[in-house]
């Protein structure tokens, strides 16, 4: 049974159509990219799942039942990080945990080991206002991943980051991911991302989106940190050459 199934999802927003019978599953602990040209609707994907949209036909299963309040127990991280301007970055990385019922001493406890790791060491009693665009990302990533939700669902978690803080955090996200078996499904621009931390990875069409192509990614992990497999690499060309043609570029 997949985790999550989606079944010929149509949405239309302001009366224009952004997907077309978009079908997808998600297995238990896999993790799944869905890759696909600016504006085609990959955000508006997510957004159904998290409940903040909600289709004009199709259905969507959590665990073989439909989507409904109960099963939406999804970490989401939103394009925009979303911080709390108000909230030192400690208190925002904590907030998800607080709505789950954890006292705030206890969920600070429970995060402050990880800021090392996030690359944001010192910077706990900051506000959002006074860390880089990278920084804020990496808190908003800290915040979803520390809620331990059983599903993940990552909207460009590194759209906002250096190639260095970008690097390091893939890895760090593809060494908890092993560990954790958490089921992922990462909308993401960059192909080699893709095809670095996923199982599976779906190639939309421009909007409104379509499924146009469906790849395993063959490699075990860790890829990252590697030399790419002639398999991984043929396996980005095919991508790259699979959306520039949709795009018609
Ligand atoms: N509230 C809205 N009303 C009307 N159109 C909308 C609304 N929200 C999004 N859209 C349009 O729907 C399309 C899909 O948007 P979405 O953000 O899902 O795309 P995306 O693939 O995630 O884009 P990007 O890769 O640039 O983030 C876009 O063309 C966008 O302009």
């Amino acid at each position: 049974m997949s985790a999550l199934e989606l079944s010929k999802i149509c949405l239309s927003l302001g009366g224009i159509p952004v997907l077309d019978s978009v079908s997808m599953h998600v297995a238990q602990g896999e993790f799944v990219s869905i890759l696909g040209p600016s504006g085609c609707g990959k955000s508006s994907l997510l957004r159904l799942l998290t409940g903040a949209l909600t289709p004009d036909r199709g259905e969507i299963r959590v665990g073989g039942a439909p989507l409904d309040e109960r099963s939406r127990a999804f970490a989401f991280m939103p394009q925009r990080d979303a911080l709390m301007p108000w909230r030192r970055i400690i208190d925002n990385v904590i907030l998800g945990l607080e709505v789950q019922g954890l006292g705030r001493m206890e969920a600070r406890a429970k995060v402050r080991p990880l800021f090392a790791a996030f690359g944001l060491e010192g910077f706990e009693q900051h506000y959002p206002a006074q860390l880089s665009g990278g920084m804020r990302q990496r808190a908003a990533l800290m915040r979803t991943i520390v809620q331990d939700r059983p599903v993940q669902l990552l909207d460009e978690p590194f759209g906002a980051l250096d190639a260095l803080t970008r690097a390091g955090m893939q890895r760090w996200l593809e060494s908890r991911f092993k560990d954790a078996h958490w089921t992922t499904v990462l909308v993401t621009h960059d192909v080699r991302e893709a095809v670095a931390l996923s199982d599976r990875i779906y190639v939309l069409s421009p909007r409104p989106a379509r499924i146009i192509a469906e790849f395993e990614v063959p490699d075990r992990r860790p890829r990252l940190g590697a030399t790419l497999s002639p398999r991984a690499i043929r396996l980005e060309a095919e991508l790259l050459d699979t959306l520039l043609t949709e795009t018609g570029d």
